[in-house]
């Protein structure tokens, strides 16, 4: 059997015959290990995690002649103190299920912890480890292994409030969303029968959608059918779900509609009319906007409308000069698996509506707020399974920066980074050694992740090229071209 049985690559052996091991908790060991007599210890390893603490016992006990470990080395994380705790019989560390809790007690009542944290002068750790006179004596008599399998995580962390999603179309987004909310979104209950999962306020940006719902991005496997969203009528009209949120109309089995909201706010006022007038009047006004939350009824009302706000705006988008119509709206709720794309898609025939009204301006993206973005519990089953049939990850070289372009040129004894704009236009340049320096530089003016990892990937090839004294080598986007 191979020991140590985890990491080998990140633990330094010393003599077999010792029965101390060093955890240097955050301390890079190439600093300490030069002062240290390596007669006088068994193995030198860190612990960055709390998950750490598992592989740890699972070396001890895969070889249990190791009886004492010096904890010394920066505690950045507080790893080393979950330690401790886990010494003093504390359960606050999550374990590997597999090691089972006798095998556990076997090394905490064998193994002695010798708090020295923050000791981090490699003199001073080598001076202590020379006191601790500690020969390998078995605690156990065989080794235990325990099997080990890849943790599936229920949650991923992440921010508690924010998250940007963009796509050109609703179909694209709702995938994205979905995928967003399954993988980040935190469990807990709600005023209704089912949990769900939710993130806070997320903002989704639509590009391209068409405005015309005869040629909107719907797909059979949405969970609402293309005849129930609706139509544009030959009368101007809308029908189906389309009509509840353009038109004053009401609809059968429901208590409000958003059209009636929209316009006839309190029996009276036609709020997309008003926007219409106040955008004619002056093209840049920031006051074109509608509510739908009705202090009147909704407060205390068993329910109340999830879409509080619509404002829109005229601007060009940026490289044009036509301005663009924008509409940005806000839900204070959101069902995202159910009832989002439909929303999407009848607030981008109203963004459309809007547009022609103001003489057939061109649409701008539609930006969509939603404050709870959730998916319930009874429907984790089927939304899971729709990203299984349909998503499929962007291939991040598609994925377009709106913050410009990055082209990289060897100038020895520099890399010299100049920065575009979409249109082509030499905004900045950058000059730096290495491509740490220029990543560092650069990070501000990259506005997606995939660019700022391939931009990554071609400093480093620059970088080498520069070292090797190759400087030929390097052309951006291609393999380095050593042969030669
Ligand atoms: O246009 C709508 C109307 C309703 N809902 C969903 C959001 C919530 O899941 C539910 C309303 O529940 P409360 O937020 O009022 O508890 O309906 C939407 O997503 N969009």
């Amino acid at each position: 059997m191979a020991w140590p049985p985890f990491f080998a690559q990140s633990l330094s052996l010393g003599n077999p015959g010792s029965g101390v091991a060093i955890c240097l908790l955050w301390t890079p060991q190439e600093r300490v290990l030069p002062a240290l007599n390596p007669d006088e210890y068994a193995l030198v390893g860190n612990l960055y995690s709390r998950d750490g603490i598992s592989f740890m016992l699972r070396t001890l006990l895969a070889r249990p002649t190791i009886r004492t470990i010096l904890l010394c080395g920066k505690d950045m994380t507080g790893s080393g103190t979950a330690l401790l705790d886990l010494w003093e019989g504390q359960d606050a560390v999550r374990l590997h299920p597999e090691i089972p809790p006798a095998a556990v007690d076997l090394v905490r009542q064998n193994v002695t912890l010798h708090d020295a944290r923050d000791l981090v002068r490699p003199e001073e750790i080598a001076a202590l480890l020379h006191t601790l006179h500690c020969p390998a004596q078995p605690f156990a008599p065989a080794a235990q292994e325990f099997p080990y399998a890849e943790p599936v995580a229920a949650s991923l962390p992440a921010a508690a409030c924010g998250l940007l999603v963009r796509a050109a179309t609703v179909r694209e987004a709702y995938l994205h969303l979905i995928w967003n909310v399954l993988s980040f979104g935190v469990h807990g209950g709600t005023q209704h029968s089912s949990n769900q999962r939710e993130i806070l306020d997320v903002l989704t940006v639509v590009s391209a959608e068409p405005g015309d719902p005869a040629a909107f991005s719907h797909a059979e496997w949405m969970p609402f059918t293309r005849a129930s969203l609706g139509e544009r009528l030959p009368n101007g009209g809308y029908s189906g779900y389309l009509g509840q949120i353009l038109t004053a109309n009401p609809a059968e089995g429901v208590s409000y509609t958003y059209g009636a909201r929209l316009r006839t706010f309190d029996g009276q006022i036609d709020q997309v009319a008003a926007i219409c007038a106040d955008l004619r009047s002056a093209a840049t006004s920031r006051r074109a906007l509608a509510v739908l939350w009705n202090p009147h009824q909704d407060a205390g009302s068993a329910n109340p409308p999830c879409l509080n706000l619509v404002q829109a705006r005229l601007r060009p988008a940026p490289g044009e000069a036509t301005p663009r119509l924008f509409l940005t709206v806000y839900f204070r709720s959101h069902d995202i698996f159910r009832a989002w794309p439909a929303n999407a898609y009848a607030l981008r025939a109203l963004q459309a509506l809007i547009a022609e009204e103001l003489g057939g301006v061109e649409l701008g993206d539609l930006a969509i707020l939603s404050h709870s973005a959730h998916i319930y519990a009874h429907d984790w089953e089927a939304a899971a399974e729709l990203l299984a049939q349909h998503y499929r990850p962007q291939n991040p070289r598609l994925i377009h920066d709106q913050r410009g372009a990055f082209v990289i040129v060897l100038e020895p004894p520099v890399i010299s980074v100049r920065h575009y704009s979409p249109a082509g236009e030499h905004l900045q340049t950058f000059r730096g050694n290495s491509a740490r320096e220029l990543s560092r530089q650069i990070a501000p003016y990259i506005g997606e992740m995939s660019h700022a990892l391939y931009l990554g990937q071609e400093l480093q090839k620059a970088e080498i090229a520069l070292a090797l004294g190759r400087p030929d080598s390097f052309h951006q986007d291609r393999p380095l071209t050593l042969e030669s």
